[in-house]
């Protein structure tokens, strides 16, 4: 039951952010390969694809749940037994949740150090990782001060603000659209991603290209924290990011719409801020510009071009 579940979770956002969804979906797969009795690798290997494909349903746009399902299925390869299929998922699955911890902190730091004593920041979403260099910067003893947005549809901006509360800094709460209103108030803005493209957009938060365009106008600077699973192979090829866009109802009571026939709610999860709007990415490998993005899926995701062409054959961009 632990796919079903885990999966449900994360479509009802009970499991959220990237980071998160990449952890929560790598322990199911382990969890799922720890319960199976599979006698032979093949059979073995079908049911894991079965389980990982449940979970690659649930939420499209977090490119950290496609990579993390790929990280741990890896673990299949050569595989002549059972045990051995079973032994290399549990592997791989432990070393990626143990990775994304330790990213998680490294990147802590390295944002930090791109964090000013006096710094006023702004924040948009919950990310675990942009708020992980503004908790950083501050028990290094920075006097920094935060706007965090609400989120509308779905407030993440709440989880965001009692976080903040917890660790002690000092935090304004502002609706979405003041971010212009006090754009000039801000020093630095901090945000996390759902996916890096190979040319250095940035998938997040609805809002998050807004902010951008308020932040470049107003000649302050965005980084971006992101794993470098975070960062999408597929866009090498052309593919798109799919943007999910969920139900009207988070943004319009379903007994309001009724009334309101010639009114269709549209709900994107996410948007597309361009590379140009982003000074750095700061990943646990290091900061980079945005333009260095194949790099990273180069040279710490392993998927070159030619590897793509390799396992997928040239005729599909898709990889299917
Ligand atoms: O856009 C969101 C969450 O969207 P949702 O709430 O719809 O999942 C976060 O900014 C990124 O996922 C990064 O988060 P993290 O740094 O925690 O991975």
């Amino acid at each position: 039951m632990i796919v079903p579940d885990t999966a449900e979770k994360i479509k009802s956002m009970e499991i959220r952010g990237a980071g998160r969804i990449g952890r929560a979906a790598a322990e199911a797969l382990r969890d799922h390969a720890v319960s199976l009795s599979a006698r032979d690798p093949g059979s073995f290997r079908q049911e894991m694809e079965r389980a990982a494909a449940i979970l690659l349903a649930t939420r499209p746009t977090a490119v950290s749940l496609p990579n993390a399902v790929h990280i741990v299925m890896a673990g299949l390869e050569g595989a002549t037994s059972a045990e051995a299929a079973q032994a290399g998922v549990i592997r791989r699955a432990e070393e990626f949740i143990r990775s994304s911890q330790n990213a998680v902190e490294q990147i802590a730091k390295f944002g930090a150090s791109h964090i000013r004593d006096g710094d006023t920041i702004l924040t948009h979403c919950n990310s675990e990782v942009a708020l992980g260099c503004i908790i950083e910067a501050h028990r290094q003893g920075k006097e920094i001060e935060v706007f965090a947005t609400e989120v509308r549809p779905r407030n993440q901006g709440l989880i965001t603000i009692r976080t903040l509360n917890d660790a002690g800094i000092k935090t304004n709460f502002i609706v979405d659209s003041a971010v212009r209103s006090f754009i000039h108030d801000i020093d630095l803005v901090v945000v996390g991603a759902d996916a890096v493209t190979v040319n250095g957009a940035v998938v997040n938060k609805i809002g998050t290209a807004q902010v951008a365009h308020s932040a470049r106008e107003a000649r302050v600077n965005m980084i971006v924290a992101a794993e470098t699973y975070k960062f999408a192979p597929r866009t090498i090829l052309g593919e798109l990011i799919r943007i999910e866009e969920r139900a009207g109802s988070e943004v319009l009571p379903d007994e309001i719409a009724r009334t309101l026939p010639h009114v269709t709610v549209r709900n994107p999860a996410f948007d597309v801020t361009p590379a140009n709007y982003i000074d750095l990415i700061v990943t646990e490998k290091g900061a980079i510009p945005p333009q260095m993005a194949y790099v990273i899926i180069r040279d710490y995701l392993g998927w070159g071009i030619d590897t793509f062409h390799e396992t997928f054959g040239p005729e599909s961009p898709n990889g299917e």
